[in-house]
């Protein structure tokens, strides 16, 4: 069999789904495999049965180490421990890794960029080609702008998201810490209750909504005396970040080890 062997860990959720769809629809590449946690009703079950295709022949696993041997790349987007377990076996197996995993806190991150020093990896809140250059245009806007215009970042998602906010929303609000060359722990504002008086200058505001099945929506707002600013995306469908995520694994199957996002994929650096 020819073409790069893709593995989808978590294939049974909403994106692995959608993942593996697309690797079965896209040249250059095959699926090698995909794995549920052990337990998951799901494992034994034929893939084809979640990459909505005919019978693939290769039944959910739930042995990682197994996939992770299989595939030339894996991709992940599941929970943020189990993502971290991904990135030490892909370290353990020599294998890269693509993960859009969401609500990793600094020491996942850590873990991820020590794990990234033997083996390729691409890590980023979004696939999406709208969304990554929208971090770009909008690192652009807050390093022109200045303080006089108020950041704030609205995003919406479905009822099933665990996280808030966004792994995009904090993407957005570093962009545009970025340009204006703070830090965001010193700026960020995330979510607003009660008695807070008035906003406090320079803060990056972020709000999460959450409802129906809404795929991704965000907006960032640059507020000031006069006049309003205001940069979004709207995501309408998860083959956009599937799409992103399986031109990601093409990409870094056998590059330098180091961790990438996607402004490297999309060259837009
Ligand atoms: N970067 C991007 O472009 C995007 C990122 N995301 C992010 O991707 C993540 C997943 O989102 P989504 O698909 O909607 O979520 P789902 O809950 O639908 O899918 C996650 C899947 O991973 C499984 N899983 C959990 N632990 C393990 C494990 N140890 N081994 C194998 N599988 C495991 C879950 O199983 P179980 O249900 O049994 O826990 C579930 O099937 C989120 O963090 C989300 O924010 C989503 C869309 C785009
Ligand atoms: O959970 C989701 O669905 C999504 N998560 C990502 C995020 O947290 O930014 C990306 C996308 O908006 C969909």
């Amino acid at each position: 069999m020819s073409g790069i062997a893709i593995g989808v860990v978590g294939c049974a959720g909403r994106m692995g789904r959608m993942l593996l769809a697309t690797i079965a629809a896209t040249d250059g590449c095959r699926i090698a495999g995909g794995t549920e946690a052990r337990g998951n009703e799901a494992v034994g079950q034929d893939l084809g049965r979640f990459a909505g295709t005919d019978p693939l022949g290769i039944p959910v696993g739930d042995d990682p180490a197994a996939l992770f041997d299989a595939a030339d790349v894996v991709i992940d987007f599941t929970r943020p421990k189990a993502t971290v377990a991904h990135a030490r076996l892909a370290a353990a197996r020599g294998k890269a890794l693509v993960t859009g995993t969401t609500g990793l806190d600094a020491g996942d991150e850590a873990m991820l960029r020590e794990t990234a020093r033997g083996v390729p990896m691409v890590y980023a809140p979004n696939m999406s080609l709208g969304v990554t250059l929208l971090m770009h245009l909008v690192e652009q806007a807050a390093a022109r702008l200045g303080p006089d215009y108020d950041i704030e970042i609205v995003e919406m998602h479905h009822r099933h998201k665990i996280d808030a906010p966004s792994g995009t929303a904090l993407g957005l609000a570093r962009a545009a810490a970025r340009g204006r060359d703070v830090s965001l722990d010193d700026v960020a504002d995330r979510g607003r209750d009660g008695d807070t008086g008035p906003r406090r200058r320079g803060a990056i505001g972020m709000a999460a909504l959450r409802g129906g099945d809404v795929v991704g929506d965000h907006q960032v707002i640059f507020a000031a005396d006069g006049e309003r600013l205001e940069l979004g995306h709207r995501a309408s469908s998860r083959e956009t970040f599937a799409r992103g995520a399986v031109a990601a694994a093409i990409w870094v199957a056998g590059r330098t080890p180091g961790l990438y996002d996607m402004r490297d994929v999309l060259d837009l650096r």
